[in-house]
């Protein structure tokens, strides 16, 4: 199980300071949902966890400090699926799911049996096998969006970072989803950080929360210390009225004007 460390986090893009300040830890095999308003910098937040935007400060995997690691070692500790990537209309589901074998793959050489059979195996954990030899562009968005999940669970890092992995999903596949990553993380102790817009989904997966505003972080604790009236209220400029659901994991709702 991989604990993940993050000190002093700042981004700049363009001219703006999006992030600044940001600190936190997660445990080996915990879930951490991170919350916000459109434009807050969770997308960003992510990224450059991900290594793949310039920042300042520290990410650690292990005690082990990202920068000092080269992309073929980052990708073994540290899966990403990003929001809306990009995908090639031609490549097949397979090929692309197949992509997340790449940091196990030796220069110039091929992929082995392995490296197929772990990749049919988790096309088939989330529902996709019989798209596997469907080119990308003819997906629909959720399916496509599982294809992105499907590339990261091949990578078989410890540490899987997760942007808002269900926004396209029905809700069905939802919960399929959610439920397969946190059995991953029971079963093989995965460490997760996800951006989730629907607050009651992340308080019910997430084992704690932070609250990304104003550049930083606004807050950030167990999901019934984040998720209150108040601090929504503040931060999303929205009425809702938080219950206790199961387990004492709270519910949002929105409440009409
Ligand atoms: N290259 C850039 N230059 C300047 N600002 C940028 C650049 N790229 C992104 N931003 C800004 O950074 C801020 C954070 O963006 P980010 O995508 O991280 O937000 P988010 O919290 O993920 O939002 P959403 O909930 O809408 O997905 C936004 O205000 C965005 O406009």
């Amino acid at each position: 199980m991989s604990r993940v460390e993050v000190r002093d986090l700042a981004v700049v893009l363009g001219t703006r300071t999006v992030l600044s300040g940001v600190d936190f830890e997660v445990g080996g095999g915990d879930w951490l949902a991170v919350i916000g308003a459109n434009g807050a910098g969770k997308s960003t937040l992510l990224r450059a966890l991900a290594g793949l935007l310039p920042h300042s400060g520290e990410v650690l995997v292990d005690g082990v400090p990202l920068r000092r690691l080269k992309p073929r070692q980052r990708a073994r500790l540290l899966a990403y699926a990003p929001q809306t990537p990009a995908l090639p209309a031609d490549m097949t589901v397979f090929d692309y799911a197949l992509l997340g074998r790449t940091p196990y793959i030796p220069h110039l050489g091929r992929e082995s049996r392995g490296d197929r059979e772990v990749t049919a195996s988790v096309l088939e954990r989330l529902d996709l096998s019989s798209f596997a030899s469907r080119a990308l562009g003819h997906l629909s968005g959720g399916e496509r969006q599982r294809v992105v999940l499907a590339r990261a669970l091949t990578q078989q890092a410890p540490v899987l970072l997760l942007d808002e992995p269900t926004t396209a999903l029905d809700l069905g596949h939802q919960q399929h989803v959610l439920e397969l990553v946190d059995r991953l993380r029971l079963a093989d102790g995965l460490t997760v950080v996800t951006t989730l817009h629907d607050l009651s989904l992340a308080g019910q997966y997430a084992d704690s929360m932070m609250l990304v505003a104003g550049g930083g972080t606004a807050a950030s604790g167990t999901p019934a210390e984040v998720l209150t009236e108040e601090l929504i209220g503040r931060h999303f400029d929205a009425r809702v009225r938080v219950a206790t659901g199961v387990a004492g994991r709270p519910e949002v709702h929105l409440e009409r004007p």
